[in-house]
């Protein structure tokens, strides 16, 4: 039986120089610093932004050895030291109901404990909270276990954590309203998407998610064309109640954040994936969409605090066929140009292409790597007309090829059904 995820509660990054990136996450992308937790032998810092957090880790050099226990989990609260030459986005951690089940169940289906079922008690009396560490199948990627139903948060991160600031990263902020993690992205070698879709479906319980209406369930959403190939394949859970972590309340639960499985097809020369996978030394987490409810003025508002963004070649705003639909849409070709945004509206769900089918679209942009190696980067992405949706509903990751992959890229919806059933 699987292990059941309620939702996604953090994503740690571990990084040579943690003021560094935590810095970066706090002057550029407007996160705000919760928690630090500083030992002799690590640095962690918690940043927060709606219900999206991040966790930077440092190994601390400060010549002390490590234990083999500090080694296993202890040096690092929440995580495990993973051991990695680059700086790598590696644990995406999950709250469950009850971790010293989920951890029994995972490791009957012989699942590798890293760290086993932990108590760590608030010191301030906030109650306490349980964590394990499972080794995830893709390359360095862990995932922590939590339950921190016992645990009375009062602003701050987790117990152990010292709180940083006054907790008050709840104002709203109407420039940048970014509101949690809408997809994590992992990079796989080719051919390991269906290892990994079992894997997660047997051990979390993780359903497939059909990005196009078209889409082959054994070959997934296929991008096969102008030198871009690459295999997206996704997959999501469904949060529990927000009410309460143990009530199956059908109809109030919501899908969390997805994960997307992004693969290079062969012979179509070096992507993005294929960078990743080499300069990463591995497979793992290539990047994370965070959503926001106004993409415009969270990408202005973040450029002009120093993130770059990728911008696609000019002629994407002015192609006739494009115009029309960011105009349909309500934006301006202009606008979306200076910042680089990209729309991906649902046509291909429909005959008729000459209008927006049912109003929902996304729009979305990417950041430049952020860590000094070409790997792990951000993603704005802002989802419109309409709730998450279901199977063949999704306005998929198209787009992101004509910035990600070369200038030559200007395709049709109606030219990507082709291909598609060419494949
Ligand atoms: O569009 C998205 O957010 C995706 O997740 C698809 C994707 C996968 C791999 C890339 O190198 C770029 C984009």
């Amino acid at each position: 039986m699987a292990a059941r995820v309620c939702r996604l509660h953090h994503v740690s990054l571990h990084v040579s120089n943690a003021v560094r990136v935590a810095g970066a996450l706090a002057s550029r992308f407007q996160f705000v610093a919760v928690g630090a937790r500083v030992t002799a032998r690590s640095r962690q810092l918690a940043l927060r932004k709606g219900s999206a957090v991040f966790v930077v880790n440092e190994r601390r050099d400060t010549g002390v050895t490590w234990t083999e226990a500090e080694e296993n989990g202890q040096g690092y609260l929440y995580d495990v030291r993973p051991c990695y030459a680059v700086d790598s986005a590696c644990n995406v951690c999950f709250e469950v109901e009850d971790v010293t089940e989920s951890c029994a169940r995972l490791s009957d289906r012989g699942c590798d404990v890293l760290v086993p079922p932990t108590e760590v008690c608030d010191p301030d009396g906030g109650g306490s909270v349980t964590y394990s560490v499972i080794r995830s199948v893709v390359g360095n990627v862990c995932h922590t276990l939590l339950d921190r139903s016992r645990y009375q948060d009062q602003g701050g991160f987790l117990p152990g954590f010292q709180r940083v600031g006054d907790g008050t990263d709840s104002e709203p902020d109407s420039r940048c309203p970014v509101t949690h993690f809408d997809h994590v992205t992992f990079a796989c070698p080719r051919r390991s998407t269906g290892e990994v879709m079992k894997w997660y479906q047997e051990n979390f319980g993780f359903q497939r998610f059909f990005i196009g209406s078209n889409e082959d369930v054994d070959e997934g959403y296929v991008l096969n064309q102008d030198g871009i190939g690459l295999r997206l394949t996704a997959m999501e859970y469904w949060k529990c109640s927000e009410i309460g972590l143990s009530i199956p309340f059908k109809d109030s639960q919501t899908p969390d954040c997805k994960f997307v499985i992004a693969e290079s097809l062969p012979e179509k020369g070096q992507n993005q994936v294929d960078t990743f996978l080499k300069q990463h030394r591995g497979p793992g987490i290539q990047h994370i969409g965070l959503s926001t409810q106004n993409i415009v003025s969270t990408a202005e508002t973040m450029a002009q605090a120093g993130v770059e963004f990728f911008t696609p070649p000019p002629a994407y705003y002015t192609e006739v066929g494009k115009q029309q639909e960011i105009l349909e849409a309500g934006h301006h070709p202009k606008e979306l140009k200076q910042h680089g945004i990209l729309l991906d509206t649902d046509l291909r769900n429909h005959e008729d292409s000459s209008t927006m089918p049912n109003g929902r679209y996304l729009l979305q942009v990417f950041t430049k790597p952020i860590f000094s190696e070409d790997t792990f980067f951000l993603e704005l992405i802002e989802r419109r007309g309409g709730h998450r949706v279901r199977r063949g509903e999704h306005p998929g990751p198209v787009e992101v090829c004509s910035v990600l992959y070369g200038e030559r890229v200007l395709r049709t919806e109606t030219g990507l059904r082709g291909q598609n059933q060419a494949d």
